[in-house]
């Protein structure tokens, strides 16, 4: 999704109630109508479960409807046929407790970066004293205190994906919406962001949908990864990562043997479909 903004909050975070976590998507289907008039099919029958608290990651090869799927969690947008139910009642409108963090670094720039973390428990009333101390707190967890004063240009993209974070997580979401949002970071600062990111879910446990093409990364964050087919896109295999938690830094996992083997296991699986959107796009065969 090209033009979204970095970070955004639906009206029910914060108010978060972990029991009512669980995402169930089921037979997902979504078509568009292209601009010839044509009807595309961009997912077809996509099923899947998060459970409350769980990691998902979604990797899968470009154009085979990730972000789309997304759209459809958040409410965004709506599913042509199949539905995706939040705690059990199909989502109509935007999800309640939803924030969402994008790879397009848009942070409010006339807003400091007190400012920016200060926008989602502003829209939700929250007294002005208390969301000035939770947005403070929260600069400081992503380490970023003495900071509050300084505008997005004034910062590194590491330093805005940081502010992206805080403004994500000072909501408390049940459920956190990542899609890719660590693509535009350089690898190492990505690793460093990837283990920051895991240490404060673990805090606070919401279920994550994290798109991600990069399956290092899918591998070393989530509980779950779910692999999608080229378009049109649909669930081709779900791995459970066992590896244990707290997993600690994200560049440590890579060297142990169980996180080798399931990431060879789920470049199996994934490679032929990358294979197939890339011969697709450059205009090969299938
Ligand atoms: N509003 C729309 N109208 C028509 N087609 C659309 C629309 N939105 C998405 N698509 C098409 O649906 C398909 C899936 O798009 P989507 O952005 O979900 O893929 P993706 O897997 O997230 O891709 P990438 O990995 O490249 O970001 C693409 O072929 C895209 O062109």
């Amino acid at each position: 999704m090209a033009s979204r903004n970095d970070v955004a909050t639906s009206p029910g975070a914060g108010a978060a109630d972990h029991a009512n976590a669980r995402i169930e998507i089921s037979g997902l289907t979504k078509r568009f109508l292209t601009p010839a008039g044509e009807v595309f099919t961009a997912l077809h029958g996509v099923s899947f479960t998060v459970e409350p608290g769980q990691f998902c990651a979604v990797v899968g090869p470009t154009g085979c409807g990730k972000s789309t799927t997304l759209s459809m969690v958040s409410g965004l947008d709506r599913p042509s046929e199949g539905s995706v139910k939040v705690g059990g009642r199909e989502v109509s409108g935007i999800t309640d407790g939803v924030s969402f963090m994008f790879q397009t670094d848009a942070l409010l720039p006339w807003k400091t970066v007190l400012g920016n973390v200060l926008m989602g428990p502003v829209f939700r009333r929250v007294p002005k004293h208390q969301a000035q101390a939770s947005a403070r707190d929260w600069l400081r967890r992503v380490g970023l205190a003495g900071f509050e004063d300084r505008y997005p240009h004034q910062l590194s993209g590491g330093m805005r994906k940081r502010v992206a974070m805080a403004a994500a997580l000072i909501n408390e979401p049940k459920i956190l919406i990542m899609d890719e949002p660590f693509g535009a970071l350089d690898v190492q600062t990505k690793a460093i962001m990837s283990t920051e990111l895991l240490s404060l879910w673990e805090q606070i446990r919401p279920s994550v949908v994290f798109i991600t093409h990069d399956l290092d990364e899918a591998v070393a964050l989530a509980d779950r990864v779910v692999v999608m087919t080229s378009s049109p896109g649909s669930v081709k295999a779900v791995f459970d990562i066992d590896l244990p938690r707290p997993r600690g830094s994200v560049q440590e996992i890579r060297f142990q043997p169980r996180f080798i083997e399931l990431q060879h296991q789920i470049w199996d699986t994934l490679r032929e479909e990358v294979e197939r959107a890339y011969a697709l796009t450059a205009g090969g065969k299938q």
